[in-house]
């Protein structure tokens, strides 16, 4: 079985075209302003435009409010939208009858009594993603760098993806341990805050290719 990859934080056509050189499913567009990846969606319609058809974009987003959903929705066109703050179940399923998208919810993930929270969004979300949790007063939910303890989600049911603190070097054994069939990363292909790497993209890809997760492994 292939895992998926997500490429997050794309903010250059030179760093669209080594995601999609490399084999990205999807890349992540961020509108966050505490964020280095944040992106307008004047900025972000074009790169948008030059994805279609190539790679899937994913709108990533921190309790937005109805009219950030519709500028989005309406100038950029994304593929999906990445739920990466406190939405509840309900706001969740409004965001996706307002955009009629595809919607990722990010979960975060510090135990493994967190993992029971995904359960809420069950029927609602399309895909749920497990990153790490934040350390409480961090500016932003995501995008740190900081991974949990994979094999707590050894049991999580449904198709899911991960992220937090992955890097060409661990994503393999990511997999292995968590059954993940999607791997979302940001700062693990970057050199400093916000600025992605070509090469990092290509490792980061090719090793996420080559695994498969333990249990979903031929016998
Ligand atoms: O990347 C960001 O800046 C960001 C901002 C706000 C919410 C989510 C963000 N990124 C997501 O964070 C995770 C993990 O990133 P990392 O690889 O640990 O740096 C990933 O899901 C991104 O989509």
């Amino acid at each position: 079985m292939t895992v998926e990859v997500k490429i997050c934080g794309v903010r250059t056509p030179a760093i669209l075209d080594a995601a999609m050189t490399a084999g990205a499913d999807f890349v992540g567009l961020v509108f966050f302003k505490k964020s280095p990846r944040n992106l307008s969606a004047a900025d972000a319609a074009p790169l948008a435009t030059a994805a279609r058809g190539r790679v899937k974009t994913v709108a990533v987003v921190v309790d937005p409010d109805d009219v950030l959903i519709e500028t989005i929705a309406t100038q950029v066109c994304p593929d999906v939208v990445q739920l990466h703050g406190s939405e509840t179940p309900e706001r969740t399923a409004a965001i996706k009858a307002q955009t009629g998208l595809s919607i990722f919810k990010a979960i975060p993930v510090a135990e493994a009594a967190d993992v029971t929270a995904a359960a809420r969004y069950e029927g609602i979300a399309d895909r749920i993603l497990f990153d790490a949790k934040a350390p409480a007063g961090a500016d932003l939910p995501g995008g740190n760098g900081m991974r949990f303890d994979w094999a707590i989600l050894g049991d999580a049911s449904a198709p899911f993806a991960l992220s937090g603190g992955l890097d060409a070097s661990n994503v393999a054994e990511a997999i292995r341990l968590s059954g993940a069939t999607l791997v979302d990363v940001s700062s693990g292909v970057e050199t400093a805050p916000g600025e992605k790497d070509p090469a990092l993209i290509a490792q980061f890809v090719q090793a996420a290719r080559g695994a498969a997760p333990e249990h979903k492994k031929a016998s």
